[in-house]
């Protein structure tokens, strides 16, 4: 019987599959499976297995009562035009240069076998071009749509009315409150100049402090207040609920977001760089965040999502009785 293929009987069904055969509609998470076809639906629980995975398989008895296990991918935006120019940004709105580009399109290679069932970027185009060009490398092939929901017009013209195109999307929700920390008074300045005029450790200190705030600007505590906040309201429920999510970002909005899920003092966040367009990927699991992957080099933070081999989903299951 060939991969993915359904067979079904008067008492009983047979599915044999692997994850990357689409011939019957399948949601899946880290840990379950839904499998819908005409008629019936079935839950099922599975052991993925992927080789970057560092120390344990993400596995899950179908008999055994475990905690909900979920992705989250934070990619920080390729390169932009400022960045570049060695310009700071803040919450000027800068698209990607021909290598943020292809550090997106690269960023999404390196997830592409890990399901993606919700997308958040911040308002910045920079954040979302890098989702978006990240999403186009997927093998899950369903399509990334940004939910309007500004106003109650933008909701009702954007509504899709097909149950089977809706599968097949992911749902990108964009917020502000993911936006890089306002650079204040600096935004557009070159930052060596900016060393040259105020030194090297006035602007290291507004940088790289938790609190030290850029003049007119968001310190990293300013930045944590609102991100986090969202984070917690808006990302983490839908983590508890199974749901594997990627996160596209900027370097300040990231930083305060992954302090919070590291529990970094406020000192060993000074020290905490994050590269553009590298993801890093986190396993929720039991209310924690584990870290995962290898790490891309020696002068690189946290961890290399990078799926080379994509992971084997298998399952085998039957199913007797009837069903309507
Ligand atoms: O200019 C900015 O907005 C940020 C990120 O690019 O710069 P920094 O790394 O100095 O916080």
């Amino acid at each position: 019987m060939a991969a993915g293929a359904l067979h079904r009987s008067i008492r009983t069904i047979q599915l044999h599959g692997c994850s990357n055969d689409s011939a019957y509609t399948m949601e899946y998470g880290s840990s379950s499976l839904k499998l819908i076809s005409k008629g019936f639906t079935v839950d099922v629980k599975f052991l993925i297995i992927d080789p970057t995975l560092s120390t344990s398989h993400v596995t899950t008895n179908f008999n055994q009562n475990t905690s909900i296990e979920s992705s989250l991918i934070l990619i920080r935006h390729g390169e932009s035009m400022w960045n570049e120019r060695n310009l700071f940004t803040g919450s000027v709105d800068v698209p990607l240069t021909k290598r943020g580009i292809e550090e997106a399109i690269e960023a999404g290679k390196r997830i592409s076998s890990i399901p993606v069932n919700m997308i958040y970027t911040s308002a910045l185009i920079r954040a979302q071009m890098t989702a978006m060009l990240a999403m186009t490398q997927h093998r899950q092939k369903k399509i990334p749509i940004i939910m309007h929901d500004e106003s109650i017009q933008a909701k009702e013209w954007t509504q899709i009315f097909s149950e089977e195109t809706i599968q097949q999307s992911i749902p990108v929700i964009t917020a502000w409150q993911l936006n890089e920390r306002i650079y204040g008074k600096l935004q557009g300045l070159n930052k060596e100049e900016t060393v040259v005029r105020y030194g090297k450790e006035k602007v290291h200190e507004w940088r790289r402090s938790f609190d030290s705030p850029p003049p007119n600007g968001e310190s990293l505590e300013m930045c944590s207040q609102r991100a986090v906040a969202f984070f917690k309201e808006n990302i983490e429920p839908q983590l508890q609920n199974g749901r594997n999510i990627v996160v596209a970002a900027h370097g300040n909005s990231l930083r305060s977001i992954i302090m919070y899920l590291e529990k970094l003092t406020s000192q060993e966040v000074t020290n905490l760089e994050l590269s553009t367009g590298v993801p890093l990927l986190y396993i929720y699991k039991h209310g924690g965040f584990l870290k995962r992957g290898s790490p891309v080099g020696p002068t690189e933070y946290g961890v290399y999502a990078y799926t080379r081999i994509f992971p084997c989903l298998s399952f085998s299951i039957t199913i007797k009785g009837k069903y309507d």
